[in-house]
Parts: structure tokens; sequence; C-alpha cells
């Protein structure tokens, strides 16, 4: 379990990117935190592996304050996939997913070994780990990313906007691919995204953020869906927008929806 407690962060320069943030994440859950650019989402994930410390309040994991644990070992008990992947571009791709598990100690031959176990989990073709991560794909990358955080077999899984830079097709494997896993391992996810598809794709809970880290609903998707709590959060959700409006209508003896336009957006299975 992580906790945010009445957390502050302002900056030296008179920033205050966060004011007063409190959040229960529950364990095994994804919650996604999506607000637009600015709103203190990255300084908020970034609280929880010390790459942050609040200003004021406290972030406790598992009734712990973090505040009281060596950042270079809370970071490494902490999976982190960011936008870009983060990969060393120098080191191969298995070196790169065997990283962390080599500074925790562990023997090469058999960070190796794990490290091309967690390249299948995360379908990563095997032949793939000599390469550099300048010859993959953007989405092969995320993907080392992805099995780089997992490798050391963290409970906790922070990730920064991590399928932003990737074309929406290999978004949609991308987000695919991490439900598959998480229904797999039960991590407790924080998901950064300022896309609210994607949060409520992934997201078990949905924490819609304003500007200063002030929550505008958390909750879930289906609930912020059906009953959005301001005019903030209608807008946020596009809850008026003509594809979210969906009515029913049968034709050839099947129920389909149409959005607001008319436009057909799928068929109701019995
Ligand atoms: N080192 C810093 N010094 C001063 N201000 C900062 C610093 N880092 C972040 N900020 C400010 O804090 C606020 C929140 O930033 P943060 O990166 O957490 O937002 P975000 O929601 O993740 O935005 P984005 O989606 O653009 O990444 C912004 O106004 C930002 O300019």
């Amino acid at each position: 379990m992580i906790e945010f407690e009445h957390v502050t962060k302002s900056y030296p320069d008179g920033t205050v990117a966060v004011a007063d943030f409190s959040l229960r994440i529950n364990s095994h859950r994804t919650i996604a935190l999506v607000g637009s650019s600015g709103s203190g989402k990255t300084t908020l994930l970034r609280m929880v592996n010390r790459m942050v410390d609040p200003t004021a309040g406290r972030v406790l994991i598992d009734d712990n304050d973090i505040a009281a644990v060596d950042p270079v070992k809370l970071r490494r008990s902490i999976g982190y996939v960011m936008q870009q992947g983060g990969l060393l571009p120098h080191r191969t791709v298995l070196d790169n997913v065997a990283a962390v598990l080599r500074l925790n100690g562990m023997a090469k031959a058999e960070s190796r070994e794990r490290a091309l176990t967690m390249m299948d989990r995360v379908g990563l073709d095997r032949s793939m780990a000599k390469r550099y991560p300048g010859q993959l794909s953007g989405g092969q990358q995320q993907r080392v990313g992805v099995a780089r955080a997992l490798a050391p077999e963290p409970n906790i899984l922070l990730m920064d906007e991590p399928f932003g830079a990737v074309d929406p097709i290999v978004r949609r494997e991308l987000q695919d691919e991490l439900l598959r896993l998480q229904a797999e391992l039960g991590k407790t996810i924080l998901f950064v995204t300022h896309d609210i598809e994607e949060a409520f794709r992934l997201g078990d809970e949905v924490v819609i953020l304003q500007p200063g880290g002030v929550i505008a609903q958390h909750d879930t998707p289906a609930e912020i869906l059906s009953n959005p709590a301001d005019d903030f959060v209608r807008g946020f959700v596009g809850s008026d927008r003509a594809e979210r409006q969906l009515r029913t209508e049968t034709r050839n003896g099947r129920t389909i929806a149409l959005d607001a336009d008319g436009k057909p957006v799928g068929v109701i299975s019995e």
C-alpha cells in the first residue's frame, strides 16, 4: 500500500507543484494519475521512489515513512518506466534488462538468465538480446523498459507516460500487454498519463488532477463516466462529446452502438 499524506512540493523558484495532496493506493491495483501538463503528475510519481522529496507531508509504503529509507535502496526496490525508456544507449538490450539485477549483486550468468526470461514475459524475442536500444523500434524499446523495471521483481511499478511516444497502434498493443502482465503479476502500479482513454483502459481506479495536484475526482472509470464530480471532470473525460454519447439500434437482428453523430462504433453482444 502506498499513501500520500498531505504532501506538498514547492520548488526553490516558488513554484508549488503539489499542495496538500493525499491519496491511498491499495496493493495489487493499477491507479492511473491523469491530468493536463503541469498538474503535478510526475512530481507525485517521483515522490514514491524519492527522486523528489516532499517539502511537507509524508509518503508511506506499507505503513513505513519512506523518508527514513535510503533513496538508492528504495529506487532499486521499485520498478520505474519512463517515457523515452531511459535505456543505456551503449549497453545491449540484455545488459539493460539485467542492469538493476547486477547492481543488486546478482551474479552475471544468473542475471542474464533472468533477463532473458523477462524478455519472454514482455513479448520480446530473444534474438533482440544482443542489439543496442538504437536498433529497436520505439515499441520494442518500451518493452525493454518494462522488462528492466520488472526484472528485480518489485512490488511497485511506477510508469511515467511510458507509451506516450509510440504510434496509436503500438500504444494499444503495449496497453494490452500491460493488462495481460498485470493479470499475471498483480503489482501495485502507479501509471501517469495525460490521455484519459489510456487511464480508463488501464486503471482500476483513475485520479483526475487539476493544476497543483488538486484531485478533481478519484474513482473507478465506470463511476467517473456515469457520475462525473463537476464540470471540470465532465470536460476532461469528454462525457459531453459525441463519441461518448452512445445509443443502440437494431439492424439485421443485431444490436449496434452508434455515437451521437450516428456513426456505428460497435456491436452489443447478448
Ligand atoms: N525542478 C523544478 N523546478 C521548478 N519547478 C518545477 C520543477 N519541476 C517541476 N516543476 C513545476 O511543477 C509543476 C508540476 O510539474 P510536473 O512535471 O509534476 O507536472 P506533470 O503533470 O507531470 O506535467 P507533464 O504532463 O507536462 O509532464 C509544473 O508547473 C512544473 O513547471
